[in-house]
């Protein structure tokens, strides 16, 4: 029988009392492991091999184990400090136990809850006695991390599951596949089998020496193991962003443009946000040194900002009655949020001026100096939208949100009164998240006052919103941290995961 040289090679390495590893045949063979599993695949099909699969666990060390197998483990170390203390004669104190185990930080705190997890000792009120009975040379976990670093594994299935917990090692799951040689395969054997040399594609070459009549194509086993192929695409969360350009596109809004970088003037005095507000001095904006100001702002509008600010508007205008200074209004920073497009877009400065009935949005980032946690990072994408009318009222707000929310499943918006100096009324609006069942911030919304509209020139209604495009990204993937999604420490495995790709 004439067979290609792979499959001879591996039907010569096979047993047929002994299923063996399709890897170890491999290696015998001299093959690489996937093309020893494609011609493995067609002696099955020939019926001369007989192929079983079974999934393995197995074990590699983390960086933290990896330096624990070096140092020691914590507990181990504070053990052999506690003695070096001669805690096994007379309870020690804590602090000459650390420093001769040499052990600071996070470790202390591991080395402590080990210690007496496994028996090294006691901790009682900060003194440590230590069991001069303990052997710590034959600690399971740390004979075990040992044994998996020289590509041994490890029959306690409970140490495993310890190192496990303590992130020391990462178990991953793989298909191991075995092979024997049938009776069919023992006779083709015995009958001789010779290699034959097969074409795996063909070449311009063989086409006009019409060689290709008479050469053996090899054949395509389509279901071999093939690597993964991981090519290049759209983040989820510029995915999810141009979701939701399709969805206000198709709901009649036009696109908002404007600069990152802006005067507090945009980003806040035109929203009759006073000056001595909180969010503006606060630490959570992020100021720019170069340059400190704008260039320009223009003048008639400045006016009648600084008038609203301290007089008000109309016969009752009340006003803050603070000071108001151009200066404070021309300093340049990061967006807090891309209210300030809209501020631009009403004033007429950025489209110039704008007869109702209009819509626009924008899908750009905001910064905040914010502490970083699961639904929180330093920047974020603000789905910014206005709708300018005649009439509008909270119906028209609420109505919108359920219309907009509802393209991307999601039916459960909540609505809770809120403030904002520029809108009255305010709404918050919260969505809940799938996996959690929480109910999570989703935007900031309301309609805005005369206090803002009517210095901006503005003489018929605007309602108008700022929504996180990362929080319906989590309703809408059940992330739970943000910081898989985006940032230093994203989580590859959920980014390249099926319920991403939608
Ligand atoms: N600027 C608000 C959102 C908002 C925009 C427009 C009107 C009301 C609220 C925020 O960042 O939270």
């Amino acid at each position: 029988m004439r067979l290609p040289h792979a499959q001879v090679a591996l039907l010569e390495a096979a047993d047929a009392d002994d299923a063996r590893r399709i890897d170890a045949l491999a290696d015998e063979a001299g093959l690489k492991p996937e093309t020893a599993t494609g011609a493995a695949f067609a002696l099955e099909d020939e019926g001369l091999l007989a192929l079983a699969e079974e999934t393995v666990e197995s074990a590699t060390l983390t960086d933290e184990g990896r330096a624990y197998l070096d140092e020691g483990l914590p507990e181990v170390r504070f053990y052999r400090g506690a003695i070096d203390a001669g805690a096994d004669d007379e309870p020690a104190e804590m602090g000459p136990v650390i420093g001769a185990a040499g052990l600071d930080g996070a470790a202390v705190d591991i080395a402590l809850s080990n210690f007496a997890r496994k028996g090294y000792g006691k901790i009682d009120s900060g003194a440590v006695s230590a069991d001069p009975g303990a052997d710590p040379d034959s600690d399971p976990e740390a004979a075990a991390l040992a044994a998996l670093a020289d590509g041994e594994s490890v029959a306690d299935e409970d140490v495993l599951a310890q190192l496990d917990r303590r992130g020391l090692v990462e178990i991953s799951e793989t298909t191991v596949r075995s092979a024997r040689l049938t009776d069919d395969g023992v006779t083709t054997l015995m009958a001789g089998v010779e290699v034959a040399e097969t074409v795996g594609q063909v070449t311009p070459e063989l086409l006009t020496s019409g060689e290709w009549r008479d050469v053996e194509f090899a054949e395509y086993n389509v279901e071999a193991d093939a690597d993964e192929v991981r090519t290049g695409k759209t983040h989820v969360l510029r995915r999810q962003a141009e979701n939701v350009k399709d969805t206000l596109v198709g709901m009649g809004f036009q696109e908002m443009q404007g600069p990152t970088v802006d005067a507090d003037f945009w980003i806040n005095d035109c929203l009759f946000m006073p000056q001595d507000h909180p969010a503006r001095n606060h630490w959570d904006r992020f100021a720019l040194d170069q340059p400190a100001q704008i260039d320009e702002l223009p003048a008639a509008l400045v006016e009648r900002v600084e008038s609203a600010h301290r007089e008000g508007v109309g016969p009752d205008g009340e006003g803050y009655h603070s000071p108001w200074d151009l200066d404070f209004a021309k300093a340049l920073a990061l967006r807090g949020h891309t209210t300030s497009l809209t501020a631009r877009h009403l004033s007429g400065e950025a489209l110039g001026e704008l007869e109702p009935p209009q819509r626009f949005f924008s899908i750009e980032k905001a910064y905040r100096n914010d502490t970083l946690d699961a639904t929180h990072l330093l920047e974020f994408f603000q789905i910014e939208g206005w709708v300018m009318a005649e009439e509008l009222s909270v119906r028209d707000l609420m109505g919108t949100f359920t219309e907009f929310y509802e393209q991307f499943g999601i039916t459960d918006v909540q609505f809770k009164p809120h403030y904002n100096p520029y809108t009255e009324p305010s709404f918050e609006l919260f969505g809940r998240h799938p996996e959690t069942g929480e109910l999570i911030e989703i935007g900031n919304s309301g309609i805005f006052r005369p206090e803002m509209l009517e210095p901006l020139g503005v003489d018929c209604d605007v309602m108008a919103w700022g929504l996180a495009l990362e929080r319906l990204l989590m309703l809408v993937t059940g992330a739970e941290d943000i910081r898989d999604v985006h940032g230093t420490l994203v989580d590859l495995d959920f980014l390249r995961s099926e319920e991403v790709l939608y």
